[in-house]
């Protein structure tokens, strides 16, 4: 079986690539980084290291790489004979992979089926990126490609920091991971996705994760930087910040209770397992990484933005929600250029503008006067 994935960071090397490659495909890594793809083809194999209670290490065989900057071509011959097609690349970069991946699907002429599952930190970021295609392809072209293509939708979760290691490829990763796969939208005979857990309705699953996991995440980050806190356990090592993480999840449980029917206690177990990855000792995860993308993060559908907006309009205040997206307004990083982007919005429209045009979200909205309120 052969698997083409796009995105050989940490995701992609630490948790899909590695899955896959487990459940027996040949895993071909898509890059722009030339140098971790020549790796990937020098030594065809790399080390992932589990840091929990216990420390394991194992070697992930069968990959190799290809440089899609230099050589589109080949990317498009991997996809022709390819069972299954990954990303991990995040959800910005999807709509640059839409014209190879269209190329690629067109050269297959329906010899069998294939599936294409994005595994990114966004709501349905599968069908995003199939928009994407369809917009590359004509009607008739489209109509042939869909009866040989499944775009199933997925959440993924695995924290898997950025390791400053002698080694390249190697990754280092929690033990703690879950794919869930939209099953309805899958094609073909059953397919071979190994420790993936198949659903029928995604929405339940990528809510929680991104409303749980993320929107905890980004809490931990965003205070955590304002705090000059370096890493995710250092912040959560802090009363006041782990007391703000335990309040903004109290709130987004409140919106997964009411939207899906979750079980109140077993959410707060849910909660309780996630705040103990975030204390995994072990990780070196910092607040820059976590805090990437504050323009993506600060969007009207995802980790902060959503839930709080919809609090808002039930006439609540969601205090740690608010108070985060503030520090979400105050996240720098030189390196990351949504925030040099951010920081200069900010500068032009002042912070309560920036927002407004980020969200799109009106002046007079009950979570604008909230957080105009916070700043006063
Ligand atoms: N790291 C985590 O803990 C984690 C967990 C769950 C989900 N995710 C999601 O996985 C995705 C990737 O995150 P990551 O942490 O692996 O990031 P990363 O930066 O480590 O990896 C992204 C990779 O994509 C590559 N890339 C960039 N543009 C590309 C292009 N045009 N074509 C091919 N490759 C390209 C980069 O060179 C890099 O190797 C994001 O959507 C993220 O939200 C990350
Ligand atoms: O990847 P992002 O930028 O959407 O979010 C940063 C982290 O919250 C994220 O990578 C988590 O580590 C991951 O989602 C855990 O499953």
């Amino acid at each position: 079986m052969k698997a083409v994935h796009f995105g050989a960071g940490n995701i992609g090397r630490g948790f899909i690539g590695a899955l896959l490659a487990d459940a027996g495909y040949h895993v071909q890594f898509v890059d722009v980084n030339d140098t971790v793809i020549q790796a990937l083809n020098e030594r065809g194999s790399y080390t992932v290291h589990v840091v929990g209670e216990e420390h394991t290490t194992f070697t992930v065989d069968n990959v190799s790489g290809i440089n899609s900057k230099e050589n589109e071509g080949a990317v498009i011959e991997a996809i022709q004979d390819a069972d299954v097609i990954t990303t991990a690349v995040g959800p910005h970069i999807l709509p640059m992979l839409a014209s190879t991946i269209a190329k690629g699907l067109l050269a297959r002429k329906g010899v069998k089926p294939v599936n294409i599952i994005a595994c990114e930190n966004a709501i349905r970021a599968t069908s995003q990126l199939k928009e994407a295609v369809i917009e590359k392809l004509g009607q008739a072209e489209w109509e042939t490609i869909q009866e040989y293509t499944g775009f199933a939708d997925a959440a993924v979760d695995r924290i898997v920091p950025n390791v400053q290691s002698d080694d390249l490829l190697a990754v280092t990763v929690e033990p703690f991971f879950e794919w869930v796969v939209e099953e309805p939208s899958l094609i073909g005979d059953p397919v071979s996705l190994g420790e993936a857990k198949l659903v029928e309705d995604l929405a339940p699953f990528i809510e929680r994760k991104l409303f749980t996991v993320n929107t905890g995440h980004a809490v931990a980050s965003y205070a955590g930087f304002r705090a000059g806190i370096e890493t995710i356990k250092e912040a959560l090592a802090s009363d006041y910040i782990k007391h703000r993480v335990r309040g903004a999840l109290n709130e987004t449980k409140a919106i997964l209770v009411d939207d899906h029917g979750f079980d109140p206690d077993e959410q707060e177990a849910y909660i309780d397992k996630i705040i103990t990855r975030f204390e995994n000792p072990y990780l070196e995860d910092k607040v820059q990484r976590v805090g990437r993308g504050p323009i993506r993060k600060l969007g009207v559908k995802d980790r902060l933005v959503k839930p709080a907006k919809a609090l808002a309009e039930k006439g609540l205040h969601p205090e740690s929600l608010v108070e985060t997206i503030d520090d979400a307004l105050h996240f720098y990083d030189e390196t990351d250029e949504e925030s040099v982007k951010l920081k200069q919005l900010i500068e032009e429209k002042g912070k309560i503008g920036a927002f407004t045009s980020i969200t799109g979200i009106e002046d007079s909205h009950p979570l604008v006067e909230l957080l105009r309120k916070r700043h006063e």
